[in-house]
């Protein structure tokens, strides 16, 4: 049966459209599909959730937010793995080469037709939510195996499919006039921050943890690009990199939030083919479904974040990422889902990262970015030494680079070292590429005899870690869609309305409408008064000093129209300049959900406005400061 956002779809969509939202970009020219604009409100409605998660987030963590390149080179996406991991499988139709699938996609499509058969026995629900669930995780064979056992074919002909093959979802962009610069525009904005920890962190008086932020375009040349601004070739992240110690990821202000009732549905829960469960986060730590505080921490903010601006609490959930679909190097990742009337949507993924990132990028740029941790107290720590005959052997073993090479395996972290003489040892031999010369690498094959070391005590003023990094990333877009979605509802008929007619409603909570409060002549023979010009002019400069956006619709049709007009943009805030206005400078506000109306001085608007809107205030309390409508009033 389609949920209540599907049913509501081409309504929506028509408003959208209607009121410019967003329209496909460049439309007048035909467009390509994956490319949004937005327009008026649209624009003003994003602003305002990105403000707002500047809010939540950056101001009240005491994050630190940068800007970085949209264009990146290619080194840096080769170290991040970009270049090589950051691709889709593609299918083609076998009769029509230019009709692409992406095959995860594909797949869960078919899973989800499949799940919506009458009468489906336990084990075949369980058997097509796995493998919709981890439709993404599988690897070329794996996938093209599952594409052969459920004979999956192309959706619109029927047709065979072409064999799963890998498609980097990076747009190349040659860099400078010569064009040899090979770069890429970046793929998420995560990248830039790792870049960057370096400086953030002296920046942080060499403290962790600390948290870098960044909001902007993010860009994938996705392969089948649908289903509106919820999968676009160009659209917004805003991520976070809270930057910790590997082994202290408990943190104070967990408590605070330690009592969230949040929807969770944990792997096992997935695996066991069950729903997801209700619980508080504080539980979901303690029992270590949540692997650690600090990454329960992040999801219970953001659940915070995304109710705060609309998404309704039980359409959200928090999906834990199975084992096959998460990476080799996380710890545990959990993606917030928000149900929209393309069923279950990742929106922000939250994951423990480890270390790898800060290793891979030291790696690749040959910079330092481990942490040194001052000790209070000096420690006695048993370190591993090289032994004087195996330093001999090593420099006789590789001649001209001898030296080097032992420095360098005397330089190594302790715990590669005892990674490189394990593999030695059980191998009977370890490769390692070394850096001899600038720009000269040499592949160096180590016998355990040139590792030989002894256990020596040594006193230590520091402990060197790379951090790890807790990463939740948000999409922009799919919020803003969800958001539309969740606020949308139509306004049943009302028979003693003159126009009898539904009427769309968008229920916007104040913080994030686009425009806050619209003004109204009651008719063109109030407009054209010097009175009016003064109220309005008194209430928008008023409303623009608190930063808040007025529109005024002073056009002929009927107040009823108007009203319903603005409730479809979803401005919360109605107010009607009427005959009494011109007399004692009161006016009427009209609430948009509630449809009831207050009079007040329309000097007091501004202020009363601006209340609401930041929540400081409701329209329960502003009705009993202020009379309603008295009968009589329009
Ligand atoms: N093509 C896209 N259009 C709009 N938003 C996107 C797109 N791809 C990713 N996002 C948003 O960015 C967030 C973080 O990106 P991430 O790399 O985790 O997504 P993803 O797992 O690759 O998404 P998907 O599996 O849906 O392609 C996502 O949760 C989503 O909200």
């Amino acid at each position: 049966m389609a949920n209540i956002f599907e049913r509501n779809r081409a309504e929506l969509e028509d408003l959208c459209k209607r009121r410019f939202f967003f329209r496909q970009g460049s439309e007048i020219y035909g467009g390509v599909s994956g490319f949004y604009t937005y327009g008026p409100p649209g624009c003003a409605l994003k602003t305002n959730i990105i403000n707002l998660w500047r809010r939540h987030f950056i101001i009240e963590e005491r994050l630190m937010e940068i800007e970085d390149t949209n264009i990146m080179p290619h080194p840096v996406l080769k170290a991040s793995g970009h270049v090589d991991r950051f691709s889709d499988f593609l299918v083609r139709d076998v009769s029509d080469d230019k009709k692409f699938y992406r095959a995860d996609k594909l797949l869960e499509d078919v899973m989800e037709d499949k799940l919506k058969e009458k009468g489906l026995a336990a084990e075949k629900v369980k058997e097509y939510t796995l493998v919709r669930n981890q439709a993404d995780a599988y690897s070329q064979e794996e996938i093209s195996e599952i594409f052969r056992k459920y004979d999956i074919r192309a959706p619109e002909s029927g047709n065979k499919l072409t064999e799963p093959e890998p498609f980097n979802l990076m747009f190349p962009t040659p860099i400078g006039p010569s064009g040899l610069i090979p770069g890429y525009l970046r793929p998420e904005t995560a990248q830039g921050i790792f870049l960057n920890y370096k400086f953030c962190l002296e920046q942080n008086q060499n403290r962790l943890p600390f948290g870098v932020a960044q909001v902007g375009k993010s860009f994938r040349n996705e392969i089948a690009p649908r289903q509106g601004l919820t999968r676009q070739r160009e659209f917004t992240q805003a991520e976070i990199e809270w930057f910790v110690k590997p082994t202290a990821k408990q943190l104070k202000k967990f408590e605070a939030v330690s009592s969230e009732q949040m929807m969770l549905f944990s792997s096992d829960l997935q695996l066991a083919g069950k729903s997801a469960e209700t619980i508080t986060i504080g539980e979901a730590v303690k029992s270590g479904m949540v692997n650690n505080e600090t990454l329960g921490y992040f999801m219970a903010r953001t659940g915070l974040f995304l109710t705060s601006i609309g998404v309704k609490p039980e359409h959200l959930r928090f999906r834990q990422h199975l084992p096959t679909e998460m990476a080799h190097y996380a710890c545990d990742c959990w993606d917030a889902e928000i149900e929209t009337c393309y069923g279950w949507l990742e929106c922000v993924g939250i994951a423990d990262r480890s270390c790898f990132d800060l290793n891979a990028h030291a790696k690749a740029a040959k910079v330092d970015l481990a942490f040194r941790e001052k000790l209070d107290q000096p420690i006695e720590m048993e370190v591993l030494r090289l032994k004087k005959d195996a330093g001999v052997a090593m420099m006789k073993a590789f001649k001209k680079s001898g030296r080097v090479v032992k420095e360098w395996v005397e330089k190594l972290p302790q715990e590669e070292l005892k990674a490189l003489i394990d593999e030695a040892t059980k191998d009977g031999k370890a490769v390692r590429t070394v850096e001899v010369a600038d720009d000269q690498t040499e592949e160096c094959t180590f016998l355990p005899e040139h590792l030989v070391c002894e256990t020596k005590k040594e006193k230590q003023s520091t402990v060197q870690f790379t951090p790890g990094v807790v990463e939740p990333s948000f999409g922009i877009d799919r919020i803003l869609f969800s958001v539309l979605e969740h606020s949308f509802y139509v306004r049943p008929k009302d028979e003693s309305d003159e126009e009898k007619q539904q009427k769309n409603v968008l229920r916007f909570s104040p913080n994030i409408a686009p425009y806050k409060m619209t003004i109204l002549p009651q008719d063109q023979r109030v407009q054209r008064t010097d009175k009016y010009a003064e109220l309005m002019q008194l209430m928008q400069s008023g409303a623009a000093l608190c930063g808040h956006t007025c529109t005024v619709d002073d056009s002929s049709a009927t107040l009823g129209k108007r009203y319903a007009r603005n409730d479809e943009v979803g401005i919360p805030f109605a107010c009607t300049v009427d005959f009494t206005s011109l007399e004692d400078s009161t006016v009427t506000l009209r609430e948009r959900d509630s449809t009831e109306q207050i009079r007040l001085p329309a000097a007091e608007v501004a202020a009363l406005l601006d209340q609401l809107c930041l929540r400081r205030t409701t329209w329960k309390d502003a009705q009993a400061r202020y009379p309603a409508r008295s009968a009589g009033y329009p």
